[in-house]
């Protein structure tokens, strides 16, 4: 293991040696293109968590397949448009795959917890807390949770959407060593591979390894959601947050979760985020927009200081102080979140003016530099 492990990237290694990884498995990794669970698929990478955790590490396993695993039971043949029906498949089919999951881990003697949290639950801090607190007890008990999205009750204004959103969040809410993405895919590459020729790429260590890149956003299957651009976002998420990734097939789940000498593997862009600056900076909603001046920009992203009325050109959203929301640059790009010290109605007649032509009463910082975080992508 030794001399395998020294021959791969630093960010291989770092997923190989992780003692806590959060492992997400596609829809279309558990299930037939017929719409039901594929029960040889789903021992494969059950065997290859077992074994990891034989070996000393926890496992968070964020499954999708809820959707896909009920079509079948329904007699439904193709993966629903409307979202009543998805959310009665959802129902049926996450039943199904919590029982397979509970049956072939029980080959194991490993016990599973079902987790199924909404996006509500890292959008609100106080819930944010609690998923934190319930995954942490799971994993202390030697539980193997298996998270889902809670699609019977989410609606399309308040779905996180995709599940690789939601592993990378689950990654940093668990504080995870690494985040290992299982897909039908083999790796990146720098367009659809089901499209023609195209580049593997194995390692991405910065932006020019993904310059250029084509990620699609449908899978082959049509039964899983977001696709490539899915979980390319999601690897430069938990990346720029201090995790890295391997993005991997799910065929290959026993080399990703071994050496994981396998896929395309991301090395980490930025530093470790406390609980609070990870959850304002990339899960908490935000209820307004503040576009800054160019000085105001390289103040506060580079310079790390608080934004100041003076450097700010317009205000939209209807906010309270206390609420977070995104700082803005010219070109319309979202380079920092942050909670707001103003209500929205007294701004507009504070930006663009210098501190000392504020009332003493309103002489104080926009948005402060400690509950300001900067957005680093690769
Ligand atoms: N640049 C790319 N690199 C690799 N795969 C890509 C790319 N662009 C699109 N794809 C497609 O994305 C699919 C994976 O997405 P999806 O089916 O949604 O996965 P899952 O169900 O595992 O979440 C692959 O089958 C592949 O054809
Ligand atoms: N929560 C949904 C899955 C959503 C999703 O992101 O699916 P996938 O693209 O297959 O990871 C389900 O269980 O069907």
């Amino acid at each position: 293991m030794t001399e395998v492990l020294s021959e791969l990237s630093p960010a291989r290694k770092a997923v190989a040696a992780a003692s806590r990884v959060v492992v997400k498995v596609g829809s279309s990794s558990l299930t037939t293109a017929a719409g039901g669970l594929a029960p040889a698929r789903l021992n494969a990478l059950v065997d290859a968590i077992a074994s990891r955790q034989e070996r000393g590490s926890q496992i968070v396993l964020v499954s999708s397949g809820a959707i896909a695993a009920g079509l079948a039971p329904l007699g439904v043949q193709r993966r629903p448009k409307d979202l009543a029906t998805q959310q009665a498949a959802a129902s049926v089919g996450q039943l199904a795959l919590a029982h397979a999951y509970a049956a072939s881990f029980e080959r194991y003697h490993l016990t599973v917890g079902q987790v199924l949290l909404t996006a509500d639950d890292v959008v609100r801090r106080s819930h944010y807390r609690n998923a934190q607190r319930t995954l942490s007890r799971l994993l202390a008990l030697g539980v193997v949770p298996v998270v889902n999205e809670n699609d019977t009750v989410a609606t399309d204004e308040i779905r996180f959407g995709d599940n690789d959103r939601l592993a990378a969040l689950v990654a940093h809410l668990v504080m995870a060593d690494a985040l290992i993405l299982l897909s039908d895919v083999d790796s990146l590459y720098d367009g659809d591979p089901r499209k023609g020729d195209a580049r593997r790429i194995a390692e991405v260590t910065g932006p020019s390894d993904v310059e250029g890149v084509r990620a699609g956003r449908t899978g082959a299957s049509g039964l899983g959601t977001g696709g490539m651009a899915s979980k390319l976002a999601a690897a430069r998420l938990a990346a720029s947050a201090g995790i890295p990734v391997l993005l991997a097939s799910a065929e290959q789940a026993a080399a990703a979760l071994g050496p994981a000498d396998v896929g395309t593997a991301f090395a980490v862009t930025g530093p470790r985020l406390s609980a609070r600056r990870f959850w304002l900076g990339h899960a908490a909603g935000a209820a307004g927009r503040l576009w800054l001046d160019d000085g105001a920009v390289t103040a506060v992203v580079r310079g790390r200081r608080s934004l100041l009325a003076a450097g700010i050109t317009a205000v939209d959203g209807e906010f309270d102080a206390g609420d977070v929301v995104e700082l803005v640059d010219v070109e319309d790009r979202v380079v920092a979140r942050g909670v707001v010290a103003f209500d929205a109605e007294e701004l507009p007649a504070l930006i663009g003016r210098s501190s000392h032509e504020l009332p003493p009463e309103q002489r104080r910082e926009v948005v402060h530099a400690d509950d300001l975080v900067p957005l680093r992508f690769l």
